[in-house]
């Protein structure tokens, strides 16, 4: 089943030049898929279109049959409700713990000033506390984000996208301010929750073999296009050429 949609989606920020022109692809639910492709390739104006973080001005997006283009403002808060969001730089409150940072991610569910004053129920706290014990990090519960490691805050991170209950978790480049070991443990958790929650995972990716290792497909854009769109194993140096304008691994920064 089709959880999202894409159909001729363009994109500019100006009028001279488009930054992404074209583009269609279809996910279905529980799909891990990736997008790769060279620095300024369009990934985060891409991904962000699909919460509309950024408007789009050409082209559909279906999500779970909706028309997010058409949605109106109070439409939009519901539908992001089902969006989580991954950022390369967390994106959390420092100043605030960890838990508190995790029961943000209930705030589209709430009256604004149930969220203004921080009123979550107790099935909401147990639930975070619950998420953070799945990532490992419940020890730090009540500590300052500001406290953690990259790693530690951006699993802060997942599980403020979590506790939305979201059908898809949007991750913009997730791992590229982590140091290896740290990456791995995040996609780990990422594929698990792909695996074991059934919910999609849309994650824009530098480093072409985790991509590889990771998704079940892989979409390569290259100025603003699609030039790739398939099953790792099939990514080979000529793919690689198309994405990269380089046939080296190597070459290909991390
Ligand atoms: N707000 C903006 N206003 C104007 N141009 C923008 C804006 N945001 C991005 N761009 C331009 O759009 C192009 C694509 O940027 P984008 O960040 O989507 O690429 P990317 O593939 O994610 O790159 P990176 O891997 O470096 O993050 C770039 O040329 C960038 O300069």
């Amino acid at each position: 089943m089709s959880l999202l949609k894409v159909e001729g989606l363009g994109k500019s920020y100006t009028a001279d030049k488009k930054i992404l022109k074209n583009i269609d692809f279809e996910i279905k639910a529980g799909e891990f898929v990736s997008i790769i492709g060279p620095s300024g390739a369009g990934k985060s104006t891409m991904l962000r279109c699909m919460n509309r973080m950024i408007e789009f001005n050409e082209g559909k997006i279906i999500f779970n049959n909706q028309d997010v283009g058409s949605l109106n403002k109070k439409e939009l808060r519901k539908l992001r409700t089902n969006i989580g969001m991954v950022f390369q730089h967390y994106n959390l409150v420092p100043r605030l713990s960890v838990i508190e940072n995790v029961l943000h991610g209930r705030y589209g569910y709430k009256t604004t000033l149930q969220g203004l004053l921080g009123r979550y129920t107790e099935e909401e706290k147990e639930r975070a506390f619950y998420l953070l014990e799945k990532l490992g990090i419940h020890e730090h519960a009540y500590k300052r984000c500001d406290q953690l490691s990259g790693g530690q805050q951006q699993r802060v991170g997942i599980c403020r996208a979590l506790i939305q209950e979201p059908k898809l978790i949007l991750c913009d480049e997730p791992i590229a301010s982590l140091d290896p070991n740290s990456s791995k443990v995040i996609m780990d958790h990422l594929k698990s929750i792909s695996l074991e929650m059934g919910i999609t995972c849309l994650v824009n990716l530098h480093q072409v073999e985790v991509a590889q290792h990771y998704s079940d497909r892989i979409i390569g854009l290259n100025n603003g296009e699609i030039v790739f769109d398939g099953n790792g194993r099939n990514l080979g140096e000529e793919q690689i050429h198309k994405i990269y304008g380089t046939k080296s691994r190597e070459l290909i920064t991390a």
